[in-house]
């Protein structure tokens, strides 16, 4: 365990600072960025024809993104679904709202909203 892990797991024995639940450390991934994505794969390499839509969705808008692979964290990506009450991934958010996945994306892009919906 790292230094600052030591330090946490002390202090939380302790009661000094709160353990960390996983809805603090999802709130915290979502706000993590400006615009969000949780996504499987990478935004260069890209796991699911979904997530890949959105990554390129996003760049055709020049829209600059934070990402998470949620291949990476089997307790993010169960965890992410029952947060924000969506069932599948990609999922977007703005400000740490919900936005939608996949299908949503892609209409807000073909009908022109998607770089407003994101700059607002
Ligand atoms: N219609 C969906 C398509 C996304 C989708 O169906 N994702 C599935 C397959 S990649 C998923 O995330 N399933 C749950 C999981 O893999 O945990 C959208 O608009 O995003």
């Amino acid at each position: 365990m790292q230094k600052s892990g030591q330090l946490r797991k002390i202090l939380t024995e302790k009661g000094i600072v709160k353990k960390e639940t996983l809805e603090d450390r999802l709130r915290s991934l979502i706000s993590s960025s400006p615009v969000m994505l949780f996504m499987k794969g990478t935004p260069d390499a890209p796991r699911c024809g979904f997530s890949s839509k959105v990554v390129n969705a996003l760049k055709d808008e020049g829209v600059s993104f934070g990402s998470f692979d949620i291949l990476t964290d089997d307790e993010v990506r169960q965890g992410l679904k029952v947060f924000s009450n969506w069932p599948t991934f990609p999922q977007l958010f703005y400000k740490g709202e919900l936005i939608g996945g996949c299908d949503i994306v892609l209409e807000l892009r073909n009908s022109g909203e998607l770089k407003a919906t994101l700059s607002e």
